[in-house]
C-alpha cells in the first residue's frame, strides 16, 4: 500500500506564538500514531497542518512525494477528502438521521448542485450502511443524530469519515468529552479500521494510558516541538518525567485520574 506522509521542519507561527516548531515526522501507511502533549503543545495545529486547515509558516508536508502545501483548488479539495478528520465535538447535524449524517461524507464527491439536493445513490446508501455496521450502529440508522450518546455520535462521525474513502484518518481529541466506556468503543472502532483496512490513523490524545494501549507509535510534543517519537514501550513514565517533569506526567494523565479514578477508586499519579 502506498501512502507515506512526511513532515519536514514544519513550523507554524500565530503572531508571537510558535504553535509547531520545526516538526519532522515520517509516517508509513497503516501506522496508528498517537500525538500527546500538554494543552497548547501544538497537537491540533499539527493535525490541521496535515489536512491544510492551517498553512505552515515554513517547512514541507508531502504525501507519496506530492507536496501537500502546494495544493490549490480541486487538488486541495481532493486532499482534504483523502485525509478525513474527526473532532472532539463530533460535528453532526443533530436534526438529521444517522444515515444521512454518514452520507454527508459523500458530499465532496457531488459538486455544488448535487450537494444542495442531498441526493444519494443506492450504492452510496449501501456504503453508508456498511460503515455503520462496522461501528455497530445499524439499529440507530434512522434515529436523529442528536438523540444518540456522545460515544455513538463519535462513531457516526467515524462512519461519515469512512465513506470518504480516506487515505489517512486524522482524529483531534476524539475521546476527550467521552466517559471511559464510550471512549473505549470509539478507540476500538478506530483500531479495527486501522487493522482491517490498513488505514493510517493519526490521533491526538490527552491521556498516556490510551496512547499506550492503542498506538504503535507515540509522538510527544512540547511547546510545538517533537520531544519523543517511539513505541509505547519506550515511552515509560520515567521517560515522560525526564522530558516533561512530574507535572507533565500528571497533566497527561489528568483525564485518567479524573474519570477512571472516579470509577475505580484508583489514583494513577503519585503526588
Ligand atoms: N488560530 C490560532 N490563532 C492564534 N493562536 C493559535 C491558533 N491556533 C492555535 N494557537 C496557539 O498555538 C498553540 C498550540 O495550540 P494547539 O491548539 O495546537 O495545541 P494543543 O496541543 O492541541 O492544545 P489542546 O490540547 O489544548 O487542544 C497554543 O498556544 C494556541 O493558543
Amino acid at each position: 500500500m502506498t501512502g507515506n506522509l512526511t513532515l519536514t521542519d514544519v513550523t507554524r507561527h500565530f503572531g508571537d506564538t510558535t504553535a509547531v516548531d520545526r516538526a519532522s515526522l515520517s509516517i508509513a501507511p497503516g501506522q496508528f500514531v498517537g500525538v500527546i502533549g500538554r494543552s497548547g503543545a501544538g497537537k491540533s495545529t499539527l493535525l490541521r497542518l496535515v489536512n491544510r486547515l492551517v498553512d505552515p509558516s515554513s517547512g514541507s508536508i508531502s504525501f507519496d512525494g506530492v507536496e501537500v502545501t502546494a495544493l490549490r483548488g480541486r487538488a486541495l479539495r481532493a486532499w482534504r477528502r483523502d485525509c478525513a478528520m474527526i473532532f472532539q465535538q463530533f460535528n453532526l447535524v443533530d436534526r438529521l438521521d444517522v444515515l444521512t449524517n454518514v452520507l454527508v461524507g459523500r458530499l465532496s464527491e457531488h459538486g455544488f448542485l448535487g450537494s444542495m439536493a442531498m441526493r444519494f445513490s443506492d450504492e452510496e446508501r449501501a456504503m453508508a450502511i456498511r460503515a455503520l455496521d462496522r461501528l455497530d450502529l445499524v439499529p440507530q440508522a434512522l434515529q436523529r443524530a442528536g438523540t444518540l450518546s456522545g460515544g455513538q455520535q463519535q462513531r457516526v462521525a467515524i462512519a461519515r469519515a469512512l465513506v470518504q474513502n480516506p487515505k489517512i484518518m486524522l482524529a483531534d481529541e476524539p475521546i476527550a468529552s467521552l466517559d471511559p466506556a464510550n471512549a473505549t468503543r470509539v478507540m476500538d472502532g478506530l483500531r479495527h479500521i486501522n487493522r482491517e483496512d490498513g488505514l493510517t490513523v493519526l490521533v491526538n490524545l490527552h491521556t498516556l494510558d490510551t496512547a499506550r494501549a492503542y498506538c504503535d507509535r507515540i509522538v510527544a510534543m512540547r511547546a510545538g516541538r517533537v520531544m519523543f517519537d517511539g513505541t509505547a514501550a519506550q515511552l515509560t513514565d520515567d521517560v515522560v518525567r525526564d522530558i516533561y517533569g512530574l507535572e507533565g506526567l500528571a497533566e497527561f494523565d489528568e483525564a485518567v485520574t479524573s474519570t477512571a479514578a472516579r470509577a475505580t477508586g484508583r489514583v494513577a499519579i503519585p503526588a
